[in-house]
């Protein structure tokens, strides 16, 4: 469960808020996609639920742990897939999965399990014992991911996840997600292709000029515009707001 209380957030003395007001509840057991337009706040706001950036105003509780009174308790809570996987790119893929086992404390027993199955699931068996920089931008995605997951956090936070990966890598993030959601605990991903949050989510918030503009089952959303895609009704909001 996340939770955001009037969160905003303004970048050094610019005179505009980036992201305003939001008020939002991530649910557990439900899959929830966060949409937006290039420059809504999406990315902004995912930084701010992670730690990675402070809020100017309001609160964020991840579990029950604030991320800024209590940001150690608060970390453990999640594991985050950011935006660019191109990180950590010296070292080898198991080297990465072993340092953030290492640094979660997870127990060989279960990092050995983790990685055999994951890695199955993605096709990266062979691929572990290279360098990072000798991966493709999905195969980048993909360790990313698995370093994010290692520690079986129960919310998962991921900005454009499915970004670069091949079908079969992409469906099996999917069902993992999936799977995880239908075991009680929460999802929350930003995406730009509707049809995927059409399919995959149970809730969508959708953020326009860092305000939230719709959070809610796309069922409700669909009743307020009948007979129209999620794609009209995103263009429709995000036009007219
Ligand atoms: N480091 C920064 N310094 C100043 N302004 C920033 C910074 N990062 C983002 N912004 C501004 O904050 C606003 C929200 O940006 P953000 O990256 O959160 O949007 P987004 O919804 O993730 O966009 P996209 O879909 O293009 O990834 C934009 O106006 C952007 O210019």
């Amino acid at each position: 469960m996340i939770n955001l209380r009037h969160v905003s957030k303004r970048y050094g003395n610019s005179g505009k808020m980036a992201v305003e007001d939001l008020n939002w509840d991530v649910e557990d057991g439900k899959i929830t996609g966060f949409i937006g337009p290039n420059g809504a706040g999406k990315t902004t706001t995912l930084k701010m639920i992670t730690g990675i950036l402070s809020p100017t105003e309001g609160e964020i509780l991840i579990n029950g742990k604030d991320i800024v009174k209590e940001p150690l308790e608060a970390k453990r809570q999640f594991g985050f897939v950011a935006d660019s996987p191109d990180s950590f790119l010296r070292i080898k893929g198991i080297e990465y999965l072993n340092f953030v086992a290492d640094i979660y404390g997870v127990t060989t027993e279960a990092r050995k399990g983790f990685i055999e199955k994951t890695a199955a699931r993605f096709e990266m068996e062979d691929a572990l014992s290279s360098r990072i920089q000798s991966y493709s931008h999905g195969m980048r995605q993909k360790i990313m991911v698995m370093g994010a997951l290692i520690h079986n956090p129960s919310v998962w936070i991921l900005d454009e996840p499915l970004t670069g990966l091949d079908p079969k890598s992409a469906f099996e993030l999917k069902e993992m997600m999936r799977e995880h959601a239908a075991a009680g605990n929460s999802v929350l991903f930003s995406t730009h292709v509707l049809e995927v949050a059409e399919k995959l989510c149970d809730r969508i918030g959708i953020i326009n000029h860092g305000r939230q503009v719709y959070l809610g089952t796309l069922e409700a959303l669909k009743e307020k515009y009948p007979n129209e895609t999620l794609e009209n009704i995103f263009l429709e909001i995000t036009e007219h707001a």
